[in-house]
């Protein structure tokens, strides 16, 4: 699986990892965008890289497949080294066997289904009529065999999101690199798409990666998920685990997981804490905070904003330190009104570096 590798373990991770990178470094000019990240992904799992716009997930991508050279540091593909600067070794994308799958699905509009799919074929040069029968194969694979005559604005969105990964995969890559496959759709149907995405490289048994900088997005694809910042991996964890232990208060606030605070505001304003020694921060996972009568009150909040969301309402709440939080209530509360919140001591999770790291 996913593993921030160590020097001693790297080379049995890498040999048996469908992708790995090894202290790679990356810089345009002065600006060192990727800066030494270690990582392994193993055959058939799912890894999603998951960072603020500009944290560098997509050139870690563009790096894997390819597109980019390193500056430094090595990538493995299927055990072997595809990328090694300090060796001169560079195979350019065509060689790597990987597949990808673009914003969008990125399909020709004026070539038909089977042609989309039979396009990166053309460019390794194979010929037309065992182009049209791997396109034909690989359409079958996703249960499009009788759609390869159509023009992609014929399917739905699920359709051609599955012409997209026959693309990818005409050519034999087991392993797909999919660039925010899923940005530009509307809630509702990315929510439908990202399960038949799971859905489909379960079933074709694909190792993945997607890069994405939606949180739920990432946590509904992939075994685990890398968290990028500024070039650099902070924490790769399977999701639950990043929810329930985030390795420092920036990943805790990044994926809104609730209100972090200083040890000291969380001295003034949790009622009977016993703050650890060395603690510097600490986070109140909104899963775990609700509403309760005073006998109960572990801290005080003021309502800000109430939304209506259908189920049940999204509170947005002012801590006593000025911190915001936002949680969910059965009923509607007006907004102005002062709420009494409980957290369990043992739901707290202290962090030994402070609140802004
Ligand atoms: N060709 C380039 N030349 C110089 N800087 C670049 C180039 N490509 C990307 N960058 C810079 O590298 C940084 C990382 O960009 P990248 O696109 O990898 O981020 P990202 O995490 O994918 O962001 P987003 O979610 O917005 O797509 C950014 O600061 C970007 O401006």
């Amino acid at each position: 699986m996913l593993a921030n590798l160590k020097e001693t373990n790297l080379r049995a991770a890498h040999e048996d990892a469908a992708l790995a990178v090894r202290s790679l470094r990356l810089s345009y000019g002065p600006a060192e965008i990727l800066r030494g990240i270690d990582l392994s992904l193993a055959p058939g799992k799912a890894l999603a890289l998951l960072g603020p716009s500009g944290s560098g997930k997509t050139t870690l991508l563009r790096v894997l497949a390819g597109l980019e050279a390193p500056s430094a540091g090595e990538v493995f593909v299927h055990g072997g080294c595809v990328a090694a600067p300090a060796r001169g070794l560079f195979l350019p994308p065509e060689r790597r066997k990987l597949g990808m799958v673009f914003q969008d699905y990125a399909l020709w509009p004026h070539m038909s289904v089977a042609q989309n799919v039979g396009f990166p074929l053309e460019m390794q040069g194979i010929g037309r009529a065992e182009r049209l029968s791997r396109a034909q194969a690989a359409l079958a694979r996703v249960g499009l065999e009788a759609m390869g005559d159509r023009r992609p604005s014929a399917l739905s969105g699920g359709q051609q999101q599955r012409v997209g990964i026959a693309r990818a995969i005409a050519s034999g890559a087991r392993t797909v690199l999919f660039d925010e496959p899923l940005s530009n759709l509307d809630r509702e149907l990315r929510e439908s798409m990202v399960d038949e995405i799971a859905g489909l490289v379960a079933d074709l048994g694909l190792t993945a990666l997607y890069v994405t900088h939606d949180h739920s997005e990432a946590f509904s694809l992939a075994d685990e998920v890398a968290i990028l910042r500024e070039g650099q991996i902070v924490q790769a964890a399977p999701p639950e685990i990043l929810v329930d232990r985030p390795a420092n208060p920036w990943v805790a606030e990044f994926l809104r997981l609730g209100a972090v605070l200083s040890a000291d505001a969380a001295r003034a304003v949790l009622r009977d804490l016993a703050v650890p020694q060395m603690a510097k921060a600490v986070l109140l996972p909104r899963r775990d905070i609700r509403i309760c009568g005073t006998s109960e009150t572990s801290l005080r909040a003021r309502v800000l904003r109430c939304l209506f969301r259908g189920d049940d309402y999204q509170l947005a709440l002012a801590l006593p330190d000025g911190s915001e939080i936002q949680i969910s209530a059965a009923s509607r509360i007006a907004p102005g009104q002062e709420i009494g919140l409980h957290i369990a001591p043992e739901a707290l999770r202290w962090f030994d570096i402070p609140k802004r790291p």
